[in-house]
């Protein structure tokens, strides 16, 4: 009895004691100095610091549609993934959208993991609120809020602040961007675009194979091209530390079949971008140009196919115009099958040249664009100049260094005694890589690789002998027309 009192009493004095400091406390202490104390107390019971992100930002209001996922968020989900299917025993998977892998791997509610970044280790959670919304039925509806929480020692709060988020968004969107899947658009033409939910552009899934590992050329030229992308990929800071537009043009010319598509398809591949492929022919005027132009997004190749034939140039391409029109005069039908989008464009290359330089630069950065021509002496110098088309890159008949990159990808051979013979025919002919690679691809099972390299000796031959033919009859018909102007010139 006398215990149980004496413990009673104990208490009673320790409440007493307790509740005497803490009006003290309360009563003497100014407000910045309690609170001080108190986050120095609570720091030495937990010296840890949480910090959440919410899956969904926006208006917290009754419409669940005002809510929009978090980038922030998702470039998390996206960094941890790796980190997550090693170490969490409850995952999730997830299926992004636009992404080239068909699911993605992630925690799943109340696991957690730890992440080491630059010796420092971090705990990562992801939690789940539940809170049963005010409605009116019978079963309330469960409002579920999700969210990643990082916790670490509070010593490392400048770090986390200043650069470990960074590194961890950086990181997240920059997977994000190595697995999306990229598309290729095509323009619309004009009169569809203001119908309901019309597009500018239609897209299709980018897949094309080409590589600059399947692309055959001389391992120097092919290098320097790759550095130059990387460079230009990498270059955010640079251009903004010079002023200028993040932005970059290549010419591609040369022989119908020597890998220009091919090498934009390559180029597309290695920096991850996707392709506007501008057919501008069904472009009406520069102002549908412009509007077109402003919709493309960054990390895109903007591509334009056979500008000699895409727009009046030069005095030439105008002068093969008007034969055409008056062929078409003379063929009515030809006229009208060929439809009015033709006839009725009028970008110009004024139009062209202004968004290269002005608007372009305004519309933001990382665009590439690309013109291939089959004749560049055509094209008018105001178009190529360096400035506007900064690298020009000449795609030329196969040579043997090109048909050793062409031999390995399509036979495995990297040497063949039917080499040497090869290397002398590249020598003293001209044939595109399209042809080598059509007598290289074997035609059916019992074609071998010795079989292969037989036919393109034999296509070699073939087409050294049309050569030496042309060229003996142009210079006959030369020799002719020489006579005839020195005889018409004695008469
Ligand atoms: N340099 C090359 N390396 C690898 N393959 C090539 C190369 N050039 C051509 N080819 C092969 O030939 C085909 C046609 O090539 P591609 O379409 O790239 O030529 P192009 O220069 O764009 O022709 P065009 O001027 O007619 O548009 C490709 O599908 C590819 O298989
Ligand atoms: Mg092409």
């Amino acid at each position: 009895m006398t215990m149980i009192g004496e413990t009673w009493s104990l208490v009673g004095t320790s409440i007493a004691t307790t509740m005497f400091f803490w009006t003290m406390f309360d009563n003497y202490f100014p407000d910045h100095l309690r609170s001080s104390i108190l986050k120095k107390l609570a720091s030495f019971v937990y010296p840890y610091i949480n910090i959440t992100f919410n899956e969904f930002i926006g208006e917290d209001s009754d419409e669940y549609m005002d809510l929009k996922r978090s980038d922030a968020y998702a470039a998390i989900e996206t960094y941890l993934s790796g980190k997550s299917s090693k170490q969490a025993r409850n995952l999730k998977a997830v299926v992004v959208k636009d992404s080239s892998q068909p699911v993605q791997l992630s925690m799943g509610e109340n696991e957690g993991i730890t992440d080491e970044f630059e010796g420092i280790r971090f705990s990562w959670a992801v939690k789940k609120n539940t809170s049963r919304t005010q409605s009116i039925s019978i079963y309330p509806e469960i409002d579920e809020k999700r969210y990643y929480k990082l916790t670490f020692h509070e010593s490392h709060r400048d770090f986390v602040c200043g650069t470990y988020i960074n590194h961890v968004m950086q990181e997240g969107k920059a997977i994000m961007v190595s697995k999306r899947q990229r598309k290729l658009y095509t323009n619309n033409p004009s009169k569809n675009w203001e119908s309901y939910r019309a597009q500018k552009w239609s897209h299709a899934t980018f897949e094309h194979p080409a590589t600059f590992d399947t692309l055959a050329m001389e391992s120097k030229k092919k290098e320097e091209i790759i550095n130059d992308l990387i460079k230009f990929s990498q270059g955010k800071e640079y251009y903004a530390k010079i002023g200028k537009a993040w932005k970059r043009g290549y010419l591609l010319y040369g022989p119908p079949g020597t890998g220009k598509s091919s090498m934009i398809a390559a180029m597309a591949n290695h920096l991850g971008y996707d392709i506007y492929d501008l057919e501008l022919t069904t472009v009406k005027d520069n102002t549908e140009l412009r509007r077109l132009l402003i919709e493309t997004t960054g990390k895109s190749i903007i591509v334009i196919e056979g500008i000699d034939c895409s727009l009046d140039l030069t005095g030439q391409r105008k002068k093969e115009k008007k034969k055409a029109n008056d062929e078409e005069a003379k063929d009515p039908i030809s006229k009208m099958t060929k439809g009015e989008e033709d006839s009725n464009s009028k970008v110009t290359l004024s139009g062209l040249l202004n968004f290269i330089d002005g608007l372009w630069s305004a519309i933001g950065g990382e665009r590439i664009i690309v013109f291939t021509t089959n004749y560049v002496e055509k094209l008018d110098a105001a178009l190529i100049r360096r400035g506007r088309m900064d690298k020009h890159i000449e795609l030329s008949y196969c040579g043997f260094e090109a048909f050793k990159v062409l031999a390995k990808n399509y036979l495995d051979v990297v040497s063949h005694t039917l080499f040497a013979t090869i290397g002398r025919l590249l020598d003293e002919t001209n044939i595109t890589p399209a042809d080598v690679a059509e007598n290289l691809m074997p035609k059916s099972m019992n074609e071998d690789a010795e079989t292969c390299l037989k036919k393109l000796i034999e296509a070699l031959e073939t087409a050294k002998e049309e050569a030496e033919k042309k060229a003996e009859e142009e210079a006959q018909s030369k020799a002719e027309k020489e006579e005839r102007e020195a005889r018409r010139c004695e008469s």
